[in-house]
């Protein structure tokens, strides 16, 4: 117990003041700032970040609240900064510590979230008075907000689509897909999510259960965000999360109960998931011993078995494979809508780098396939050299391979993602729907292949 002792006079001992508790909700925005600066300061991912938070000792509203309010600062990090930068008529001070961040949180609340205006000022100003860098600029703070506050009702203030896409991925896009998609891309970088779950059995009664809808595809979906483990289903193990685009891959494998089916990058596991779903013998692979357990955590809850090793796909030996899926490592700049720090943290370096990684894994798993064995190679990239140049390239070193094509039909005949040459492209403008909330696929490659 804290005993407070009061004052004493002149020679007397002097009270201690405990210091103030902090403000409601002070804690979770503290925690978001941190975060947020950790990810655009040194390129650290969301994911390592909320797996941070997830083993905080926050209460789990505020866990929820930091992880909104990362992701539309995230989203929305390029109109933010432009807005800011006009409120801050001299720039950012210098050493004004974290008062970046305090800024850039704060205003994603008050743009893009459900949150009282001037609670968001108000915590931000505090948590700037809390920091001795920040402190002396705890007044620039409030004004700059206050200014954001009234910024939120101009109409049309920023126009351009590719305000929140960084320059050189627009510039990618517009190369690969033409301006008038790449902008529908960045649209939609800009949206919440859907939440597509992949279903044992009966998509349309668990949609109707669910609240959601069923797919061309088979997936269900749903627009809700709220905590998985509290939706029907979740503890019995009747579905699993996985992007629409993301189920495609395993399904088009065609595996069949009995074969002996290689899934060689397999964490998390949804398409392993998938893969045990038919009765085949599956044998998966993944480098990362943690991201293994999260495989078999979920193998667990779904009752399914595969057989788990960890290590390098590239020096993996087995048997001979009927089929193998290879869901290569990629940079993921077809999952933006959610994980939106991919488009602040990846750089064109790191394309290069994975293209020549999944070269060799692409050879490797090659190599692995029974005479007449399948191969579906898939990336979650919206970037060719990820996708459609690595198999254009693997078949003129490769005679023995021949692409399998993928009709319309296999995918609930969306057209739209079929490229000429029968491989898949989808993209998050795809699978329009008159409710932007239950629109859009992950940007996903996969095509086909078979060993002669
Ligand atoms: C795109 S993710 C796979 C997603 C997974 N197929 C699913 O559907 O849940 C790529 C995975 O490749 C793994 N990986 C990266 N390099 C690898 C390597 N050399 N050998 C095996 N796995 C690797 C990563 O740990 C990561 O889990």
């Amino acid at each position: 117990m804290v005993v407070q002792k009061k004052h004493s006079g002149r020679f007397g001992a002097r009270s201690v003041e405990p210091p103030p508790p902090p403000p409601p909700g002070l804690t979770a925005r503290l925690s978001a700032s941190n975060a947020l600066a950790d990810i655009l300061g040194s390129a650290h991912s969301i994911e390592d970040r909320l797996v941070a938070l997830k083993n905080s000792d926050l209460e789990p509203r505020d866990k929820a609240l930091v992880r909104s309010i990362l992701a539309a600062s995230l989203r929305h990090l390029g109109s933010i900064r432009t807005l800011l930068a006009k409120a801050l008529e001299r720039g950012l001070p210098k050493k004004s510590g974290a008062l970046e961040w305090y800024l850039v949180t704060a205003a994603a609340q008050i743009l893009y979230m459900d949150v009282p205006d001037h609670a968001a000022v108000d915590l931000a100003v505090h948590a700037a008075k809390r920091d001795p860098r920040s402190a002396p600029f705890a007044g620039l703070a409030n004004a700059v907000l206050r200014n954001i506050v009234r910024a939120k009702d101009e109409p049309g203030a920023i126009a351009d689509p590719f305000i929140d896409t960084p320059q050189w991925l627009a510039a990618r896009w517009i190369k690969t897909y033409g301006r008038e998609l790449a902008a529908q891309i960045a649209h939609m970088h800009g949206l919440e999510p859907t939440l597509d779950l992949t279903v044992k059995s009966a998509p349309a009664e668990w949609a109707a259960r669910l609240g959601g809808i069923v797919l061309p595809t088979g997936s269900v979906r749903l627009a809700t965000h709220t905590a998985i483990e509290a939706l029907e289903g979740y503890d019995e193990g009747a579905w699993w999360v996985q992007d629409a685009a993301a189920a495609l891959p395993a399904r088009l494998l065609n595996v069949h109960a009995g074969e002996r089916v290689g899934d060689l990058c397999a964490a998390p596991g949804g398409k392993t998931a998938q893969l045990a779903l038919t009765g085949a013998h599956v044998v998966a692979v993944d480098r990362s011993a943690e991201r293994m357990k999260r495989v078999a955590e979920n193998l667990t809850r779904l009752g399914f078995n595969a057989e788990l090793h960890v290590g390098d796909a590239l020096s993996f030996d087995a048997a001979p494979f009927d089929a193998i899926l290879l869901d290569a490592p990629c940079s993921g700049t077809g999952t933006i809508r959610r994980h939106p720090d991919i488009a602040w943290i990846k750089r064109t370096s790191d394309i290069a780098a994975l293209a020549a990684l999944q070269t060799k894994m692409l050879d490797r798993s090659c190599a692995m396939l029974k005479p007449g064995g399948r191969l579906v190679y898939s990336t979650c990239s919206l970037e060719p050299e990820e996708g459609e140049q690595q198999i254009a390239t693997l078949l003129r070193r490769n005679p023995d391979l021949k692409r399998l094509p993928i009709s319309a039909d296999e995918i609930g005949g969306i057209g739209e993602c079929v490229t000429q040459e029968g491989d898949i492209r989808t993209l998050p403008a795809h699978l329009a729907n008159g409710d932007p909330r239950l629109a859009g696929l992950d940007g996903f490659f996969v095509a086909r292949l078979q060993r002669k």
